[in-house]
């Protein structure tokens, strides 16, 4: 090189590179609030074959151990061909192939209802098509960085155009342009004097069969009493958990995945993706009953962040139990609360199930 050609740059030096970066534009991703707008309709470009294996991993890593969704003969005593697709697995994988488009900005996920699987059983193999509809926007009067949108979700199999899973979900969203508030829910915080107290009496099911719901909610009814009870298991939040199973649904949210963005948001911390808190909750729940099948899910709300090094444990209330005839299982309504490790409240919502009906 002579005295007159330029310098080559060597964008590797510590100083360069970092003149380098506070130039360089950043390609973002995801979308703040203002692109959402009430009825529009999303098609998901991803699609996702669900997998056997990302069906075990799921469930072995949340604790869904039943047996109907790891052996072929206790699936074809349920009545499947073979052991199918959970419904855990398929709703987070309807959401995975969702958050580029929906939540990627950084969106909490606040609720979710109407969680159903209104087509045949699902087996590995079969791909996902995912679209979903603004059902609607809103400021959100407590937080002006943020706005509110709940959008309508459908997952279908590609193949039979029909749909799978289906819900309504609420996310906090980032706005481009924040808004101004009068500061809003200070006054909503106030607590009441007196907290409703609680029933005099817990009862606990006597084993998990739907027979033993019946008993249960039979033994409470006319006494000041609830039939509720906890769960022993806990599951410790770690990288597979936290990072792992949301990247295995395609749910790139950096919320679960970037530690060093999350430092600085309200979390302080990545978090564990709401429905592997959910689905281990479930799992907890699960472990002490005897479930047929899945029929529903409402009223999904997630109260505080899980972040790693937190423990998932369980809580269960069961609310009814209805026989409605069929020889296999009867109906039961449940409400399960995910709490952690302070006893903090972090998940909460209803769940409808067939139970198993005791053999005779
Ligand atoms: C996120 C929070 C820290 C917010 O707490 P806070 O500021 O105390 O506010 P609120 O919880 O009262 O809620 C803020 C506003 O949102 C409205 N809201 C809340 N829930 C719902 C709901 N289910 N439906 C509709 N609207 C809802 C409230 O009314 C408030 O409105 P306004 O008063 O007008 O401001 C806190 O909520 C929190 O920590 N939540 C837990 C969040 C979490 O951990 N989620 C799971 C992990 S994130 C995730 O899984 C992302 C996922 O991958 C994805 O992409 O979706």
């Amino acid at each position: 090189m002579t005295e007159d050609e330029p310098k080559s740059i060597d964008w590797t030096d510590s100083d360069t590179f970092a003149r380098a970066l506070e130039r360089a534009d950043t390609r973002e991703k995801g979308n703040y609030f203002e692109a959402f707008e009430e009825g529009d309709l999303i098609e998901h470009d991803p699609g996702l074959t669900l997998t056997r294996w990302g069906n075990e991993a799921w469930m072995s890593q949340t604790l869904n151990h039943d047996p109907a969704y790891w052996r072929t003969d206790a699936a074809r005593e349920r009545g499947f061909d073979e052991p199918p697709i959970h419904p855990d697995y398929l709703t987070a994988a309807t959401l995975g192939i969702t958050v580029e488009e929906l939540s990627e900005k950084g969106g909490y996920f606040l609720g979710r209802t109407d969680v159903r699987f209104p087509g045949a059983p699902v087996y590995a193999g079969t791909e996902l098509h995912v679209e979903s509809e603004v059902v609607s926007t809103a400021t959100s009067s407590s937080r002006p960085e943020y706005g509110i949108v709940t959008w309508r979700t459908r997952g279908r199999d590609a193949e039979t155009d029909e749909v799978v899973c289906s819900y309504e979900r609420t996310n906090m969203i980032p706005r481009r342009e924040p808004v101004a508030t009068d500061g809003g829910g200070a006054a909503a915080a106030e607590e009441p004097e007196n907290g409703p107290s609680l029933p005099d009496e817990f009862v606990t099911p006597d084993g998990g069969y739907f027979e033993d719901f019946l008993a249960a909610l039979e033994r409470a009814d006319d006494r000041d009493a609830a039939v509720a009870y906890r769960h022993e298991r806990g599951r410790t939040q770690g990288d597979l958990t936290v990072a792992g199973l949301p990247l295995s649904t395609l749910n790139t949210a950096k919320q679960h995945h970037n530690a060093d963005v999350m430092a600085d948001s309200p979390s302080g911390d990545i978090v564990t993706y709401g429905d592997v808190t959910r689905s281990t909750a479930l799992g907890h729940a699960r472990s002490d009953e005897r479930t047929y099948r899945e029929v529903g899910f409402d009223d999904e709300q997630f109260h505080t962040f899980v972040t790693p090094g937190d423990t998932v444990y369980a809580f269960t209330r069961v609310l009814e139990a209805e026989n409605t005839g069929r020889e296999e299982a009867g109906t039961v309504r449940f409400e399960h609360i995910a709490f952690n490790q302070d006893d903090e409240p972090v998940y909460s919502g209803t769940r409808i199930a067939e139970i198993q009906k005791r053999p005779s």
